[in-house]
């Protein structure tokens, strides 16, 4: 059987529960993604796809329900627990790449190592590694400034994976590119995730992208369902 690196089940979510204002987002959501697999989260806006990203990635806890992550179930884990664990196995990509502007694409893709304990040397080649990967050697010693919104976005994909996390959470990490640009970036995302082996969510407006994922699933009324 293979493996699961993340399993979310019965998860329930209410924002200002008990109140006039309650908003039942989740509704014993269900999802599991197996090792290597990249899944197309397709959501009209505001049926919950940020706060399924945020549960799913430990920014958020639900109310009900379980989370796992890499074989590890959270619920109830400590705060510290929930912080190593996101720092170690879950990599986050924006639509905006939240780069750190005074450092350099190496050095963006560095610190996250240096922070979980590597040694420098050895996130220095992680870093080369990755961005060769996605094929902007020559911009390593580039700030984020300097480099155009594919090769930004490019950069924020190799800090997310700098750290070998099972699983990758991505909300619409494409969308601020112009449409060439969303299909080379999107490649070369697809591209990492497949030779670093992990798994992958990936939330996306864009149907064509997501018909080149593995499978597409859709968030409505607050459960999961195939696309
Ligand atoms: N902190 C909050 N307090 C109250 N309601 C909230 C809160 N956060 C989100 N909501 C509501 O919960 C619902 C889901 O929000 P969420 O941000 O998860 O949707 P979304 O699918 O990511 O939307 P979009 O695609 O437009 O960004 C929305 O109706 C939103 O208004």
């Amino acid at each position: 059987m293979s493996e699961v690196t993340l399993r979310l089940t019965g998860v329930t979510k209410t924002y200002n529960a008990g109140t006039p204002a309650a908003v039942e987002v989740l509704r014993g959501l269900d999802l599991a993604l197996t090792k290597g697999e990249v899944v197309a989260l397709v959501a009209p806006s505001g049926a919950g796809k940020s706060t399924l990203l945020h549960i799913a990635g430990l920014l958020d806890t639900p109310d009900g329900g379980r989370v796992e992550i890499a074989g590890a179930d959270m619920t109830g884990a400590s705060d510290h627990r929930r912080t190593v664990m996101r720092r170690d196995e879950v990599g986050f990509v924006y639509q905006f790449h939240h780069l750190l502007p005074e450092f350099s694409a190496q050095e963006n893709i560095v610190l996250p190592q240096l922070a979980a304990g590597v040694p420098r040397a050895q996130a220095d080649a992680r870093a080369r590694d990755l961005l060769g990967i996605v094929g902007i050697t020559p911009r390593a010693h580039h700030r984020p400034a300097a480099l155009s919104g594919g090769e930004q976005q490019r950069v924020a994909f190799c800090r997310a994976l700098a750290n070998s996390p099972s699983v990758l959470l991505a909300d619409e990490p494409t969308g601020n590119l112009d449409p060439a640009t969303s299909d080379t970036v999107f490649e070369a995302l697809m591209t990492l995730v497949r030779e670093t082996g992990m798994s992958a969510l990936i939330a996306t407006h864009n149907m064509q992208l997501a018909a080149r994922m593995d499978r597409q699933v859709r968030l409505e009324q607050g459960r999961v369902l195939p696309a």
